[in-house]
C-alpha cells in the first residue's frame, strides 16, 4: 500500500484558479443585470404588461447568472503524478470496471466490444482488474460478441502493451495508417492485429440479424424465449484469469450480466443495472474501487486507472473524505462543444467547492461510498468508527438494507471494513450473482434510496451525486490532456432533444426527492454553494419559461406597439449586456479550441434545447406528480465514427447542419420563428403604426433588432423552412407553428 512517509511528494495536487479577471466579468453582467432591474421598477407605471413580463424573465436570469457566478467562482482540478506512484506503491488496490449497455440498435455492439477492449488493456496489473458488461437488452448477440471480444483480448492486450500503444480502442487505433518506418516486427504485429480485429468486427456483423449461430450451443440456451423485457438473470463467466500474477500478457477477468425483468416491476433503467452490476461484483471481486463507463465511452489513455489511483492513493489523511474521481466526458464526433464548455467552466468550478458531480461515465468510486456510508462513520485512520459498526454490522440490519442474500450480506462487510476476500474462482458465485439479479431482490431495502446508485431520477448520477455529497464526502475533477475518456454525442437533432429532455426531467425529479440540495444544504453535508451549483443544473427545466417569453416579447411589443427595452442612453445596458456576454462566451469556446461558427451553433441549440426540450421536461414532471404517466429513459442512439483521429484528438468540426422530424419538440421554436418573422415584416411594411397613433412610447427599431436576433439564434429553423427531408421542417409542425402564430399576431395585435 501507499507508503506514507510525510517527507515524500505527495502523489497528486490540487490546483486551483483565482481567474480574477473571469471574475470581474461575471460580476460585471450581475452588475448590468441588476441596473436593468432597477430601471425597469423605476419605469414600471409608464409602460404595459409586456415590460412586466420582461422583468419578470430578467428576475429569472438574474438568479440564473448568480448561480454562475457562485458556481464558477473558484475551480480547480487535480494533477495526479504517476511517476512518484510507480516508485511508491508496489501493492495497486484492485478495480472493478463497469460497462452498460442496454439496446445494440441504439447501441451498436463493436461500440460495446471496443470500450470492453480499451478497458482490457489499460495499464494496469491484470490480476487487479474485473470487467464487467451489464446487457439490459439481454441480447444473445451482445453475449456472442463479448464471447468474441475475449479470444481477439488475448492478442489486442499484450500487442497494446508490447508496443505501448496509446489508444487501445482498435476501431479508433485502426483508423491511423501504419507508419512505414516502423520496424519490421511491429509492422507484422500490427497487419495480423489488424487482420485479426477486422475479423472479429465481421463475425459480430455477420451475427447480426443472422440468429443461426444461436443454435451453436447451450452456452446460448440461456437466451431462448427470452425478451429484453421479460427474462431471468444471466451470469456468464467469460474470461476468468485464474492464478493471473499480472503479466502482461494476461487478460482480466471478464464477465456478462443481465439482471431479470418482468413487466410489471420495476427495473430502474441504468441506476437498477448499475446496483446489479455492484452487487454481482461484490460477490465475485469486491474490489474496493469501481470504474463506472457508458458502453460508447473508451479509455483513450491506458494509464487511466492510475492516474485515479493517484488521487485515492494521495498519501495525506485528508483525501480519506474523496467519494469518486471524475473524468470529463469528451466527444470524438461532435461538432458542438457546448457540453466540453459546459464540464470545463462550470463543471471545473464545482470542483472547487465540494467536488465535482457525478456524470454518470469516465467515474471511479470508492465501494464504501457506494454502499451508503457517511463521512462521520469512519474513523481517523479510515477505519469504520465503533459507533458505525455497531450501527452497520447488525445482521438484521445488514439484511434490511442491502437484501437477503447470505454472500451478499458478507461481501458487504468485507468491502465496509476494507477487507477484500475475493472468491477463489468467479464460477464459485454464479448462483448467488443470480439470487441477487431477481427482480424482487431490492423489495424493502435500501437499494436506490441510501444504497448505490438513486433511483426515481432519469438522471441518475446527478441524483447519486449529490446524495453522496450531502454524506459530506468530497470528489475529485481530474482533466488530463490528451482526454481519458471520449465518446459520442448525437449531433444537433431529435436525439439530442430527447437526451436534453431526459437530463432536464432527471434533473428536475431530483428536486422533488429528498435529494434536492436546499435540504442537503440545511439538514445535511451538503457546502453551501455546492448546493447552489446543484441548483443551477437541477433548475434548467425551468427556465425554459422565461426563455419563452423572452424570445416572443420582441415580436408581441412590434406587433403591439409597446416598449421593450430601455430608452436613450440606457439602451447602453442591454447593448453591453449582450455584447459582453456574447464575447465571454465566445472567449470560452476558442480557449478550448473551438470555432465561432461551434460557439454560434452552441448558442443556438442552446435556446433550441430551452424552448424545446426542457419545456416537454416541465410537463413530464406535472404528468409525473399527477400521477398520469412515469419518466422513461430513452437510450441515446450511437454511431461509429469513421473519420481518422487526427493528432490533437480533438473534436470533428464536420457536418452541423440541424436535423428536423415530426416530434413536438420542434413546434415551439418554429413558432417563436413564424412569430418574430410576422414582427420583423409588420414592422418593415410600418403596419404597426396602421391601428394606432404614435404616443412616442411604442416600440421603435431597438425591439424589431430584438426579433432580428430571435431569428438569427433561431437559424437552424429558418434554414428548415427551405430545406427538404430530414433538414427541413416537417409540413404537419409547419401548419400547426402557422396555427398558432397566427393567434399569436391577432392576440399581440387586438390585445
Ligand atoms: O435501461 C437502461 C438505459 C440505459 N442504460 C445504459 O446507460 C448508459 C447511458 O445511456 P445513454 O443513452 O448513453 O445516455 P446519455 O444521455 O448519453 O448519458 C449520460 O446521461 C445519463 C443520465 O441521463 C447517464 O446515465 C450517463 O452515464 C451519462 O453519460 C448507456 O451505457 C446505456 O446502455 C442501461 O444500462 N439501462
Ligand atoms: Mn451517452
Amino acid at each position: 500500500m501507499a507508503d506514507s512517509s510525510s517527507s515524500l511528494l505527495p502523489l497528486c495536487e490540487r490546483i486551483s484558479y483565482k481567474r480574477y479577471f473571469l471574475r470581474a466579468v461575471d460580476l460585471t453582467i450581475l452588475g448590468l443585470l441588476f441596473s436593468l432591474l432597477l430601471y425597469r421598477i423605476r419605469h414600471m407605471s409608464q409602460n404595459d404588461t409586456a415590460w412586466i413580463v420582461a422583468f419578470l424573465c430578467e428576475c429569472c436570469f438574474t438568479f440564473v447568472w448568480l448561480l454562475v457566478t457562485s458556481t464558477k467562482w473558484s475551480p480547480a482540478e487535480h494533477k495526479p503524478y504517476l511517476d512518484r506512484l510507480d516508485e511508491r506503491v508496489h501493492e495497486l488496490p484492485s478495480v472493478d470496471m463497469f460497462v452498460t449497455t442496454a439496446d445494440t440498435v441504439r447501441e451498436p455492439p463493436v461500440l460495446v466490444l471496443n470500450t470492453v477492449l480499451s478497458l482490457l488493456a489499460v495499464n494496469y496489473p491484470a490480476n487487479k482488474l474485473a470487467c464487467y458488461v451489464s446487457d439490459d437488452g439481454c441480447s444473445p448477440l451482445t453475449y456472442f460478441s463479448l464471447k468474441e471480444t475475449s479470444k481477439f483480448a488475448k492478442i489486442w492486450v499484450p500487442f497494446c502493451k508490447k508496443y505501448n500503444v496509446r489508444v487501445r480502442a482498435p476501431f479508433r487505433y485502426f483508423l491511423n495508417p501504419l507508419n512505414a518506418t516502423e520496424d519490421s516486427e511491429f509492422s507484422r504485429e500490427w497487419e495480423m492485429t489488424k487482420r485479426e480485429y477486422e475479423e472479429l468486427v465481421q463475425k459480430v456483423e455477420d451475427a447480426t440479424g443472422n440468429s443461426s449461430w444461436l443454435d451453436a450451443g447451450d452456452d446460448f440456451e440461456a437466451f431462448s424465449n427470452t425478451k429484453p423485457s421479460d427474462h431471468s438473470t444471466i451470469v456468464k463467466v467469460i474470461w476468468e484469469n485464474e492464478e493471473g500474477v499480472g503479466d502482461e500478457k494476461e487478460v482480466p477477468h471478464f464477465v456478462y450480466i443481465s439482471r431479470e425483468k418482468k413487466p410489471n416491476c420495476l427495473h430502474h433503467y441504468k441506476a437498477g443495472a448499475m446496483n446489479f452490476l455492484a452487487r454481482v461484483s461484490g460477490l465475485m471481486t469486491n474490489a474496493p474501487y469501481m470504474l463506472n463507463v457508458d458502453c460508447d465511452m473508451y479509455a483513450n489513455e491506458a494509464d487511466v486507472v492510475r492516474q485515479a489511483m493517484c488521487i485515492f492513493l494521495g498519501g495525506s489523511m485528508k483525501q480519506n473524505d474523496c467519494a469518486f474521481v471524475q473524468f470529463p466526458q469528451i466527444f470524438y464526433d461532435s461538432s458542438i462543444g457546448e457540453l466540453v464548455v459546459l464540464q470545463t467552466y462550470v463543471g471545473g468550478g464545482i470542483a472547487g467547492i465540494q467536488g465535482p458531480t457525478y456524470a454518470g461515465s469516465g467515474c471511479f468510486h470508492t465501494r464504501r461510498v457506494m454502499y451508503g456510508l457517511s463521512v462521520d462513520d469512519l474513523d481517523d485512520d479510515g477505519n469504520l468508527s465503533s459507533l458505525a459498526t455497531r450501527k452497520l454490522l447488525a445482521e438484521e440490519s445488514l439484511e434490511k438494507k442491502f437484501g437477503k442474500s447470505k454472500e451478499m450480506v458478507k461481501s458487504m462487510v468485507d468491502a465496509l471494513q476494507r477487507k477484500s476476500n475475493p472468491q477463489d474462482t468467479l464460477t464459485n458465485s454464479i448462483e448467488a450473482a443470480q439470487e441477487v439479479g431477481h427482480c424482487h431482490y431490492e423489495d424493502q431495502t435500501s437499494w436506490g434510496k441510501t444504497v448505490g446508485w438513486l433511483y426515481d431520477s432519469t438522471t441518475e448520477d446527478a441524483h447519486t451525486s449529490v446524495g453522496i455529497h450531502s454524506r459530506g464526502w468530497t470528489s475529485s475533477y481530474i482533466s488530463p490532456e490528451p482526454p481519458a475518456f471520449l465518446g459520442c454525442m448525437p449531433l444537433g437533432g431529435p436525439d439530442a432533444m430527447v437526451q436534453n429532455r431526459r437530463w432536464a426531467t432527471g434533473f428536475l425529479e431530483i428536486l422533488c426527492t429528498k435529494q434536492n440540495p436546499l435540504i442537503g444544504s440545511f439538514c445535511k453535508k451538503l457546502r453551501f454553494r455546492q448546493s447552489l451549483a446543484y441548483l443551477y443544473l437541477f433548475t434548467w427545466a425551468l427556465r425554459s419559461i422565461p426563455e419563452l417569453f423572452y424570445c416572443l416579447l420582441p415580436a408581441y411589443c412590434v406587433l403591439h406597439n409597446s416598449t421593450l427595452f430601455p430608452k436613450g442612453v440606457c439602451i447602453g445596458i442591454i447593448v453591453t449586456l449582450v455584447g459582453i456576454h456574447s464575447l465571454y462566451t465566445l472567449w470560452e469556446f476558442m480557449s478550448l479550441g473551438f470555432s465561432v461558427s461551434s460557439w454560434y451553433a452552441s448558442q443556438s441549440f442552446w435556446r433550441i434545447k430551452t424552448t424545446g426540450s426542457w419545456l416537454f421536461s416541465i410537463l413530464d414532471i406535472i404528468l409525473k406528480l399527477l400521477g398520469i404517466s412515469n419518466t422513461v429513459f430513452i437510450v441515446t442512439k450511437k454511431t461509429i465514427s469513421k473519420t481518422r483521429v487526427e493528432s490533437g484528438d480533438g473534436p470533428n468540426k464536420d457536418s452541423d447542419k440541424f436535423e428536423f422530424d415530426g416530434s413536438l419538440f420542434f413546434l415551439p421554436g418554429t413558432f417563436i420563428l413564424l412569430v418574430n418573422l410576422t414582427a420583423i415584416a409588420c414592422f418593415l411594411t410600418g403596419l404597426h403604426w396602421l391601428d394606432r397613433s404614435y404616443e412616442g412610447s411604442g416600440s421603435s427599431l431597438i425591439e424589431a433588432c430584438g426579433c432580428i436576433v430571435v431569428v438569427m439564434l433561431f437559424l437552424p429553423f429558418l434554414k428548415g423552412l427551405f430545406e427538404k427531408g430530414k433538414y427541413g421542417i416537417p409540413l404537419s409542425t409547419l401548419s400547426k407553428a402557422a396555427f398558432l402564430a397566427a393567434l399569436f399576431v391577432v392576440f399581440s395585435v387586438r390585445n
